[in-house]
């Protein structure tokens, strides 16, 4: 028996709570916006991996440099921690549909897709607060640090907040319904890892007292359900000061969305996607049309017009 898992693209940082805060996205108009991975028994008795979709070429020409090869590793080795040692091996295929650096957790959602499906063929030998461990340790060996900001959202679906206490690495925050977001990848790549490296080692006690003001009241107004207030304290003195030089066009984006009407612009993980929030369909629709005549550069770039997207990973097909 096969199966087939999607896992979605995710925003990291959300601009307010960088590391600690991240969202999934679902297109409205019902396309898939993150990488799936097949799975079944392996009929050689030694694993593979197959890799396609629009945008395999990025990836490393040998599946073994393949993080999913790594998930698989893993995910052997906690089953044989466990005294499963006499498991079949798999043939995995991996559908690459988020661009390698492209800010949209491309990285954690092959990691989360393969992770999500090597459980489910085994028997889910374990628990959703293990599988993110997992899937956090891996992301980290990629980007120079763990952060579980695109894989929990990936994984859990909605808005996540990292609590990174034993058991309880992630909680959902509540969603405003309302909310359009306008994700637009402009085509170039940018490296997680180096990404970060830019980032200051020190902040001001200023920056200090804006960040935890602008989050709390972000998560504040979430719980309040109050959308304005919300999106007004989505503001980023971490990351955007120093990242948004790596992104051409950024910020006359931001002044012509914020004259358009959106409630909130940012950097959507490392970038060089960027996120746009707004109330209203129609003024996303707008957005979108602009971000596709402006900001994107090349034929490898696009936008879409999504929403929170609350399943998060998830069985998409099973195969006889
Ligand atoms: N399945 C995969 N998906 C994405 N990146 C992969 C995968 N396997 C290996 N890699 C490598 O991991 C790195 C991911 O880079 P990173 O900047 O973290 O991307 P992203 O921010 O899109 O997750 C790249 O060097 C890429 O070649
Ligand atoms: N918190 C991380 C998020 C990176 O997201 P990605 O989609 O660019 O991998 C960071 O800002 O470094």
């Amino acid at each position: 028996m096969g199966l087939n898992v999607y896992a979605p693209a995710s925003i990291g940082n959300l601009s307010v709570g960088f590391d600690i805060l991240g969202a999934a996205l679902s297109p409205i108009d019902g396309s898939l916006l993150g990488d799936s991975v097949s799975i079944e028994s392996s009929t050689t008795g030694d694993f593979s991996l197959q890799c396609v979709g629009r945008f395999v070429d990025k990836l490393p020409a040998d599946p073994k440099q393949n993080i999913i090869y790594d998930c698989y590793l893993a995910f052997r080795k906690a089953m044989a921690d466990m005294g499963r040692t006499d498991e079949v091996a798999v043939s995995m295929v991996l559908e690459k549909h988020l661009p390698i650096g492209s800010g949209l957790g491309s990285s954690a959602s092959s990691i989360v897709a393969a992770f999500y499906a090597l459980n489910e063929h085994y028997g889910k030998p374990f628990s959703e607060a293990q599988l993110l461990a997992m899937m956090g340790e891996l992301e980290g060996q990629i980007s120079g640090s763990i952060h579980y900001d695109n894989v929990a959202p990936c994984y859990l679906g909605g808005i996540q907040l990292m609590l990174e206490r034993d058991g309880r690495i992630s909680e959902s925050l509540p969603v405003i319904e309302d909310w359009y977001f306008v994700s637009a990848y402009p085509g170039i790549s940018i490296s997680t890892a180096e990404a970060r490296s830019i980032l200051p080692n020190h902040y001001s006690r200023a920056d200090i007292i804006d960040h935890g003001r602008y989050l709390g009241t972000f998560i504040h107004a979430l719980y309040r359900g109050d959308g304005q207030l919300a999106a007004e304290s989505i503001r980023d003195v971490v990351a955007e000061p120093y990242r948004k030089q790596l992104i051409p066009g950024f910020d006359a984006m931001r002044e012509q969305m914020m004259a358009d009407g959106a409630l909130a612009v940012g950097i959507s993980g490392s970038g060089p996607s960027v996120f746009v929030i707004t109330d209203s369909k129609e003024k996303a629709e707008q957005m979108h049309q602009w971000m596709q005549a402006n900001f994107i550069q090349n034929d490898r770039g696009f936008s879409h017009v999504c929403q929170i997207d609350t399943l998060g990973t998830r069985v998409l097909e099973e195969t006889a």
